[in-house]
């Protein structure tokens, strides 16, 4: 396996295929088959990597390029930012960086960008510098957003919410690895069986049935596991459905799953009730709630019911106020998880945000009429912005909702001081996250 040519290649499927980066990684990397845990690891960085920085990296190669980096074609593009990012990050020794990433541009298009690659990467590779961003304290949007890579627009929205060094912290959180966390029932036992097998578990610093694990891979955990029951699973995640079960853990209930595919929250919502409950889990998409009610199935958890709707309408088969708690885990720009889905970063675009908030709103009104009276209703994002969190909350305040207490022993430091839930990998570790407790 060629790590660099693998990493052009899932690169090309992020880009002009739509893909998402860890799928198409995870799929090249098994179909090619036994590989070099080495290789493996620099295709790894290679992709994430490249996408995560690269704004900063079409900036290093602007001065050397006649034309804009975003208007060469594809291949162009992504070879000279995957050589760039191995002069500027990896320090790759030049020959090695330039001659390396020729040889991809010159498989493609009959080699007809390959000359325009080698001229711009040997160019940079002689100046081998990132633009200085201007400084945080007169632009503090222009200084995240060229220090961390990070589109302006998104920038300017997180110093507005959250202050220029939350921000920049944050920023700077998106282009670390992300941490793996898991969820299980019987938590202690997992941990225990994971360190025998030498793999470094812990439990999570706030979830009571979440483990922190490092340096092993899903697969690795799935053996060393012996059959103890086990999801992936972010802690933050792990976090809104606590929010949103709230006292009903332990206790016979229904609980309306509004938006679940592919169910993390509905899963874990059935673990924690009580036997003879049930989860209606909602999903618009055929496809999502068949693997849904497939996977629910295959976790032996006949509480959950999957009803493909529109949450957005009226819901075929549900009685109005018969819910003991709602969740409303809404369609969303994702801006929380850039970590994880740093193909974001150049997917998104500042009016994404109120067209998700005009969609988010509608749901969340719609599906409240399913609560029965004084029952919580939980709204929550995996993404960071106030038109996605806090100003949905003040337009459901606004139609007569308040905001609920959080559940006894909810961990305090993940919440806001108007009592909401607000995640940032900066501060927590966990992804960004931003959820309410609403009655009415
Ligand atoms: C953030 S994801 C939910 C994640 C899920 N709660 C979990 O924890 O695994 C949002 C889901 O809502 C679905 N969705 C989008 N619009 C919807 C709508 N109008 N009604 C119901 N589901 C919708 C999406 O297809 C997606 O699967």
């Amino acid at each position: 396996m060629n790590a660099r040519k693998l990493a052009f290649e899932v690169l090309r499927r992020v880009e002009e295929g739509g893909a998402y980066a860890s799928r198409a990684l995870d799929a090249a990397l098994s179909s090619a088959g036994a590989r070099d845990p080495r290789e493996a690891g620099l295709a790894t960085e290679l992709v994430y990597g490249t996408l995560r920085r690269a704004l900063a990296l079409d900036a290093a190669l602007a001065p050397h390029s006649k034309r804009p980096i975003a208007e060469l074609d594809a291949p162009a593009r992504i070879a000279l930012r995957l050589g760039a990012f191995q002069l500027l990050v990896l320090g790759t020794p030049a020959h090695a960086a330039v001659g390396e990433t020729v040889a991809l541009a010159k498989a493609v298009d009959h080699g007809r960008a390959a000359g325009y690659v080698n001229a711009v990467l040997r160019a940079l590779a002689r100046a081998p510098r990132f633009p200085d961003p201007p400084p945080l304290a007169t632009d503090p949007a222009g200084h995240v957003a060229a220090a961390e890579a990070l589109p302006r627009w998104i920038a300017e929205e997180w110093v507005a919410w959250l202050g220029p060094d939350e921000a920049l912290a944050l920023a700077r959180a998106m282009n670390g690895p992300a941490p793996l966390c898991l969820r299980a029932v019987e938590r202690d036992a997992l941990v225990d069986r994971l360190r025998a097998a030498g793999i470094a578990a812990a439990p999570a610093a706030r979830a009571p049935g979440g483990v922190s694990v490092t340096g092993a891979s899903v697969a690795e955990i799935a053996r060393a596991a012996g059959g103890l029951a086990f999801q992936v699973q972010d802690e933050a995640a792990q976090l809104v459905t606590l929010l949103a079960a709230g006292e009903l853990r332990g206790k016979k209930a229904r609980v309306l799953d509004a938006c679940a595919a592919p169910g993390g929250k509905a899963f874990h919502l059935a673990e924690l009730l009580a036997p003879g409950s049930e989860v209606v889990a909602v999903e618009l998409h055929p496809r999502k709630a068949d693997a849904l009610a497939r996977e629910a199935g295959r976790r032996g958890l006949p509480a959950v019911r999957v009803i493909c709707a529109d949450a957005a309408k009226a819901i075929p088969g549900l009685e109005p106020g018969s819910f003991d708690a709602v969740l409303v885990d809404a369609p969303c720009a994702g801006l929380g998880t850039l970590r994880r889905h740093p193909e974001l970063k150049l997917r998104r675009a500042p009016e994404d945000l109120p067209r998700m908030a005009v969609l988010q709103r509608e749901i969340a009104a719609s599906v409240a009429r399913y609560a029965r009276a004084g029952a919580p209703v939980t709204y929550s994002v995996c993404s960071l912005s106030r038109a996605e969190g806090p100003e949905i909350v003040r337009g459901l305040i606004s139609d007569g909702w308040r905001r609920a207490a959080p559940p006894g022993g909810f961990p305090a430091d993940v919440l806001t001081a108007d009592g909401d839930l607000l995640t940032l990998p900066s501060r927590h570790g966990a992804d960004g996250f931003f959820a309410a407790r609403l009655v009415r």
